[in-house]
């Protein structure tokens, strides 16, 4: 086991609660890497092995509102062994998203692929979907049946799928692969006999078990202590590393973002407004929403930027860029002064991902790259010569 700093690491200015790769828990394993931060970003090339295009879910709204657009027009692709953090406050619609991606809610609008093809919401080609991409969710006690005993758990999705090779095999290369060795020794444990890191493990082994391509890990260390967090990060790189395998990874945490993934995507009332390199969107933003969020980080610099205006509501998203009514730059008058302020009131922009490899002005009339913000376009458009970086604050 490789000892690692203390404080996690994090983008500049995080609270460093994340636990960095290579901290320790008492399971024995060796999970490590190299030390704090972004892991050097693979280079991912070739088409997308998951996507969402112009991805939409209305759910119907409460008594008198309109529909809440939980997801509002994504964008997004994941590459094969890619790991992508999608961040954003409450209620932006993370969680709705990944389940579209997973296949367990279909979009009203738009589509989503696997390896190239549309998904088929028929019974028997989605359960073949769902062997494919599998879900870890956040709290190993909730999600771990405390009747049930290891070797159980981690068969469930064997038995489920009607698996017909050797099963006792199959869970302990699960088992193995998470770091719980020898495996044999956890297969008649229960839960509560075990570490928190270790339920996590055995979680993510029910997942492994089935040989997925990508993992959708819903705040995968949220409730782990910050001592094994970084254990639980390490082998999910480690995981990355050995089987290629890709993740979404669904947070609110920053720091987490930073330690993990090779891109971050940033979500604000159903749509992603920001994605790029992690190293990018977490020390250079550009998004006045992203900036929002990296600057109420405790050691980032300058002030804290309170956001004003109504709280975002999914049924009703604004007209115009839907963070108007909010953003520190149009209600700063940085947006007039960049001669954009009238875009930001009339038209909202929706990102085209091309999972990794596009850039800015790849799209149609309302479609950008990377951020959905006119001021940041006008801003980059004109050069270190055009309007100052905003001052982190309102
Ligand atoms: N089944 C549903 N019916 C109606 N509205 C829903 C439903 N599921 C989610 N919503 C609404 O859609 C919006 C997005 O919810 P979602 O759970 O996806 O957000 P989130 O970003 O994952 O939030 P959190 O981080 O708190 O889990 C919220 O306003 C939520 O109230």
């Amino acid at each position: 086991m490789t000892a690692s700093p203390a404080a996690a690491p994090g983008p500049p200015g995080s609270p460093g609660s994340t636990g960095s790769p290579g901290s320790s828990d008492s399971t024995g394993s060796s999970d490590s890497t190299d030390g704090p931060g972004p892991s050097p970003s693979p280079a991912f090339a070739g088409a997308p092995l998951l996507s969402a295009r112009a991805a939409r879910v209305a759910f119907p709204g409460r008594r008198g509102a309109g529909p809440a657009r939980a997801v509002d027009g994504v964008d997004l692709g994941i590459r094969p062994g890619e790991i992508v953090a999608l961040v954003g406050e409450s209620g932006c619609g993370k969680t709705t998203l990944a389940r579209v991606l997973l296949g367990l809610v279909e979009p009203t609008a738009g589509r989503v692929s696997f390896d190239g093809r549309p998904l088929d919401y028929s019974g028997r080609s989605l359960k073949a979907y769902r062997k494919r991409v599998q879900l870890v969710l956040q709290d190993p006690s909730g999600s771990l049946n405390p009747r049930h005993t290891v070797y159980d758990a981690v068969a469930e999705g064997l038995r489920i799928h009607g698996y017909d090779g050797d099963e006792r095999a199959a869970v302990a290369k699960a088992l193995s692969r998470t770091g719980l060795r020898p495996p044999e020794r956890f297969f008649l444990r229960y839960p509560h006999e075990l570490s928190g890191g270790q339920r996590q493990r055995v979680v993510i082994a029910g997942a492994l078990v089935l040989e997925p391509e990508l993992l959708v890990a819903d705040e995968p260390v949220a409730s782990l202590d910050a001592s094994v967090r970084g254990e639980i990060l390490a082998l999910l790189l480690r995981l990355r590393a050995e089987l290629g395998l890709a993740a979404l990874v669904v947070t609110h945490d920053l720091g987490l973002a930073w330690n993990i993934a090779d891109r971050v995507a940033v979500m604000y009332l159903g749509r992603i407004v920001e994605i790029g390199a992690v190293e990018q969107v977490l020390t250079a933003p550009r998004h006045p929403y992203t900036q929002a969020l990296l600057s109420v980080l405790p050691k980032a610099p300058g002030d804290p930027v309170v956001l004003t205006g109504e709280p975002p509501d999914p049924t009703r998203v604004p007209e115009g860029c839907r963070f108007h009514t909010r953003c520190q730059i149009l209600l700063g008058g940085e947006a007039d002064r960049a001669g954009v302020a009238d875009a930001c009131r009339t038209r909202d922009l929706e990102i085209l991902d091309g999972g990794g490899a596009g850039g800015d002005g790849d799209g149609g009339k309302d479609t950008v790259g990377q951020v959905a913000c006119h001021w940041a376009h006008a801003r980059e458009a004109r050069g270190p010569s055009g309007p100052s970086a905003p001052p982190l604050r309102a």
